[in-house]
């Protein structure tokens, strides 16, 4: 039987402060390269979601050794040249991130491994990420989806430009890179989010940016380092649209990444007409972070296009709804890649808010939402899409009636306290 979690408040406000769960993606490239470093790694605020354990477990296989006490972890690694033939196949789980990464780790070690996925992401494209691998010299079989077998080897350098806009995508290859022959570099037409770029550095990597190209040598061996990951400002976005459509509401962010290439969302709010302050700011670790408050205030609808998408491609699911309750049209376009990540979330962020009553509709590359609507209760299925079970729970803090969420466990793929979160921010009754 599918899971159920209903979800109803009763006049809720959003009020008070909340530490989000560390970065994802960060995450995932702290585990990365404290693997392929030699020595030890420690890295503070790890998010201990379900995508970024897969990353973990993966590294162990490999003989690895990690330790992880609740949000502090340290690897001891004796580096990628001394890794050992995984017993079983590696599994990437739900994670795009994992599945993409590793592809370009992988392709350039001494191993040879299968790597898998679930459902979900043995239907993910792995073609724009083995095509320049291949070009590399990787060897690669079983064509564009998961499972592939891959087997590790010499790889030379190239110059790539990037038909896809995907941090993934050139993350993949600047790892592969750092163990090729000679000097790899990646073209993007816009940036996208650079922390594999400051990472590598931090880890001693020989890396360099110039516009938006990314070169980096080959052949450094990396030493282990501290890393502090700051919260996740794609987590914090929901609860920063709930600051927004929420009458009276208000909510700080503590610590929350601030990195240029990942807040469009603080720009979208911004220009629908909602508060946004920042409070303080730091980026002494590598990464930007600091504490933001997000206000109540009336919003009206926006274009949403170009450059911006990459800074803000997985917050388009809550941004949708909170274009819900914008007076106006919101257009969101230059979007297609939602189509192909966890679910297709043009088509089941469309589905799901029509059933609750807004008027969207679907577009190639985007959508379009017409506010505001008021939103009725109903039951929202989240695809086993982490971001859409999320998007589902914050409608009900507008909602008349109560959101039936099927299928919520997915959700501690990205944020595995977000319920608690909610509930401590909404200030009312809470029913299970
Ligand atoms: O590099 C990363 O950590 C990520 C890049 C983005 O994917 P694409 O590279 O497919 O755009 C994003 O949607 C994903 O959640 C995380
Ligand atoms: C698309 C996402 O992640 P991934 O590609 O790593 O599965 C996401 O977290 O929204």
């Amino acid at each position: 039987m599918t899971e159920l979690k209903t979800v109803k408040f009763d006049k809720p406000v959003i009020k008070g402060s909340i530490k989000v769960p560390g970065d994802k993606s960060i995450s995932h490239r702290a585990i990365m390269l404290g693997s392929i470093a030699e020595g030890r790694t420690s890295i503070k605020g790890f998010l201990d979601g379900e995508d970024c354990l897969r990353t973990v477990d993966i590294f162990k296989q490999l003989g690895v050794t990690i330790e992880r006490m609740g949000t502090n972890v340290v690897i001891d690694s004796p580096g990628l040249r001394n890794w050992r033939q995984p017993a079983v196949d590696l599994y990437a789980g739900n994670s795009g991130t994992t599945a993409r990464l590793m592809l370009g780790i992988l392709s350039a070690s001494e191993i040879e491994s299968v790597l898998t996925g679930d459902d979900s992401l043995s239907k993910r494209p792995m073609k724009r990420v083995t095509g320049p691998l291949e070009l590399m010299g990787a060897s690669i079989k079983g064509g564009d989806l998961l499972p592939l077998t891959i087997t590790g080897g010499k790889l030379q350098s190239i110059e790539y430009d990037m038909p896809v806009e995907s941090a993934q995508v050139k993350s993949a290859i600047l790892f592969a890179g750092l163990n090729a022959e000679g000097d790899t570099t990646v073209t993007e037409t816009t940036i996208s989010r650079d922390h594999t770029e400051r990472m590598l550095k931090q880890f001693g990597a020989d890396i360099s940016q110039q516009g938006t190209s990314s070169t980096i040598r080959g052949g450094s061996v990396l030493t282990g380092t501290d890393v502090t990951v700051p919260g996740d400002i794609s987590s914090a976005a929901f609860f920063m649209v709930a600051a927004a459509i929420v009458e009276g509401g208000t909510c700080d962010f503590i610590d929350v990444g601030l990195n240029p290439t990942r807040t469009g969302i603080i720009e979208v709010l911004r220009q629908m007409g909602a508060q946004v302050e920042l409070l303080e700011q730091t980026d002494e670790v590598g990464e930007p972070y600091g504490r933001i408050r997000v206000s109540h205030s009336s919003i009206h609808g926006i274009e949403i296009g170009g450059d911006i998408i990459p800074t803000l491609i997985d917050e388009l699911p809550v941004i949708a709804l909170l274009a819900t309750q914008a007076k106006g049209k919101t257009i969101i376009k230059d979007a297609a890649e939602l189509r192909v990540k966890e679910t297709d979330r043009i088509a089941a962020v469309t589905t799901e808010l029509t059933k609750l009553g807004a008027r969207i509709e679907a577009t190639e590359d985007g959508m379009i939402i017409e506010g505001p609507t008021p939103l009725t209760g109903g039951t929202l299925k989240s695809y086993g899409d982490h971001r859409l079970g999320m998007m589902a729970a914050i409608a009900s803090l507008v909602s008349e009636g109560a959101i039936h969420i099927e299928d919520p466990s997915c959700i501690a793929i990205s944020y595995p306290n977000f319920f608690e979160h909610l509930e401590e921010l909404a200030l009312t009754t809470y029913e299970e």
